[in-house]
């Protein structure tokens, strides 16, 4: 099947993105869509970016930071459509947005973006705005004061996700540690994973529950409503299957590299992450091995970011 490639690009200003509204003659009518195109032959994404930003909004744009890739396989009255979604972001540009092709432009703060309709395949943009690129799960801790001065000390490191996973305590100490420090988390900005079960999520405020991959072949659809995130962790081209079929909002796929804590199971390497999150619609995370300094090495290879115990907690 063709696939054919879009350049689709998150233009932003502060905390606000502009959005188009797709016309009654498109596909997607009344759907909300961040601006862009067919990448036409011969052009690069970058070149796509800028020609489709002046002809439907009027504005010269540069720095284009790649986002996400999404594929993604629509149906065009009873035809499979197969597209690429080069994802693209740049806070920098130069003039007003506005409708050159009649269409309504609009500023939207990042948060106001949920409640939008968007295409299908919009959903793993919106995630990935979200989550930032380091994934800080938690690793060894004496008590509970313990606990929340290593967590203050990710939360100073600026990041935004964290998953609370701790192997020798039972689901009320979980659920008891979760509660005592997600007032710190929220005022940071930052979301809280707990690595536990969906019927957790009833019992604290943590913003969502990460499965571990034996836990996903316990469900046939998504085990948790949409106003919270499921992330699945993931290993091989299987559990990816399974993650998407349960709709997993993120995926952590690991090891990448060698890492202490799995000495017994093979590194994939960049080479094979980068092949199989090519095909992944949502944000995945390099696990396994991970450094700071990995960052944009995982990122070239279709990576979110980074996820890593011991690189984060200290
Ligand atoms: N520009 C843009 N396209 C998107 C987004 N999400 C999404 O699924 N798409 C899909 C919808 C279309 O299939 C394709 C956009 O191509 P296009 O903008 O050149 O398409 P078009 O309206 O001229 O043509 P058509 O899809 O109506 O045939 O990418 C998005 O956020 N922005």
């Amino acid at each position: 099947m063709d696939v054919l490639d879009i350049a689709v690009g998150v233009l932003r200003c502060e905390e606000e993105i502009c959005l188009s509204l797709r016309q009654k003659h498109q596909s997607h009518a009344d759907h909300w869509e961040f601006p862009g195109g067919k990448i036409e032959a011969g052009e690069s994404i970058d070149e796509a970016l800028k020609r489709e930003f002046i002809e439907e909004l009027g504005v010269q744009t540069d720095n284009w930071q790649p986002l996400i890739e999404i594929p993604w396989v629509y149906d065009k009255k009873g035809e499979e459509v197969s597209v690429r979604l080069h994802v693209y972001q740049t806070y920098d540009f130069d003039g007003t947005p506005h409708g050159k092709e009649g269409q309504l432009v609009r500023w939207f703060n990042q948060n106001e973006l949920r409640e939008l309709t968007f295409p299908q395949a919009n959903q793993g943009i919106l995630t990935a705005l979200e989550l930032g690129d380091r994934y800080a799960i938690s690793g060894r801790f004496a008590d509970s004061e313990d606990f929340s001065a290593r967590l203050d000390k990710v939360l100073s490191d600026g990041i935004k996700l964290i998953q609370l996973r701790a192997k020798g305590l039972d689901e009320a100490e979980v659920l008891k540690l979760a509660q005592d420090n997600i007032d710190a988390i929220h005022k940071a900005g930052a979301k809280l994973m707990l690595n536990g079960t969906p019927e957790w999520l009833a019992q604290t405020r943590a913003d969502g529950i990460q499965l571990a991959s034996n836990q996903l072949f316990e469900y046939d659809s998504r085990p948790i409503g949409k106003d919270k995130l499921l992330g699945a962790s993931t290993h091989n081209a299987e559990e990816l299957t399974q993650a998407l079929k349960i709709d997993a909002d993120f995926i952590l796929l690991s090891p990448v590299l060698p890492t202490a804590t799995h000495p017994d199971m093979d590194a994939l390497g960049w080479e094979a992450f980068a092949e199989m999150v090519k095909e992944i619609p949502v944000p995945v995370f390099a696990l396994g091995g991970m450094k700071t300094e990995l960052l944009n090495q995982a990122k070239l290879n279709g990576a979110q970011g980074i996820a890593a115990i011991s690189e984060f907690w200290k």
